[in-house]
């Protein structure tokens, strides 16, 4: 269990609050107006962006000082942040290696998770050679390796087209669910949110509300949302 106490985050004019607890196994859509804070939020649980006061606390633990490599948790950004001249097989290895001196035990966890994604014929290849919905496949496999109980994606499958964004989406569900992690999804999408997630955290007004059951707040949004949703 995460649990983000009493936090403050400031950016500049910037400032969010954030009051939230986020359970293991459970899939929440972080949405809210652009600018509202989401990927700060994000930045913020990952260690890039410093708390002004408050605590993030996991399995009770307060890890708010901890480097971003050292938390539970693994991000995932709309760019895929995959190195050109590296292969997908070497960009996923950077996953469990920074240097790239893996074990024969860790490449095998390489190559399992390039299977799993339906990209072992291409481990081989540049990003360059692969289309967008493989790069993204690409760098999924990468958190895959990483195995942290916590999958952060920030608007990850945007540039993707419907058809092709929804595979991803219904991969990186399963996947979750193998591992048992929880994924926290920031997205644009209310179509996303009604087809991954279980509870929704709206950002808005300088505020991350307490997740709510997604379904029937998106039967059923509050003003605030409505206003959102459009
Ligand atoms: N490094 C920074 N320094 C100062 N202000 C920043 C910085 N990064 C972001 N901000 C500001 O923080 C606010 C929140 O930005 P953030 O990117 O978290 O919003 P968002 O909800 O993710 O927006 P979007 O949906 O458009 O991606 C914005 O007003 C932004 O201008």
């Amino acid at each position: 269990m995460l649990r983000v106490e009493q936090a403050k985050i400031a950016l500049g004019d910037f400032s969010l609050a954030a009051d939230l607890v986020l359970e293991q196994g459970q899939r929440y859509a972080v949405i809210g107006p652009s600018g509202a804070g989401k990927s700060t939020l994000l930045g913020a649980l990952c260690g890039f962006v410093p708390l002004q006061s408050g605590q993030i606390l996991w399995q009770g633990r307060d890890i708010s000082q901890d480097d971003p490599g050292q938390r539970p948790m693994t991000m995932l950004f709309q760019d895929n942040n995959l190195f050109p001249h590296l292969t997908v097989q070497q960009n996923v290895g950077l996953g469990l290696r920074p240097d790239l001196r893996l074990s024969g035990a860790e490449q095998a966890k390489v190559l399992d998770a390039l299977r799993r994604v339906g990209l072992a014929d291409h481990s081989a290849k540049r990003p360059a050679a692969l289309s967008g919905g493989q790069q993204s496949r690409a760098a999924l496999a990468r958190v895959l390796v990483q195995a942290r109980p916590l999958v952060l994606l920030d608007e990850p499958f945007a540039a993707l087209g419907p058809a092709l964004r929804n595979e991803m989406l219904d991969l990186v569900a399963e996947l979750v669910a193998e591992t048992g992690a929880a994924l926290i999804m920031v997205t644009h999408a209310p179509e996303d949110v009604r087809r991954i997630a279980d509870q929704v955290v709206f950002v808005a007004e300088g505020r991350a509300e307490a997740p709510q059951p997604a379904a029937a707040l998106m039967d059923n949004p509050p003003p605030a949302l409505r206003a959102y949703l459009g």
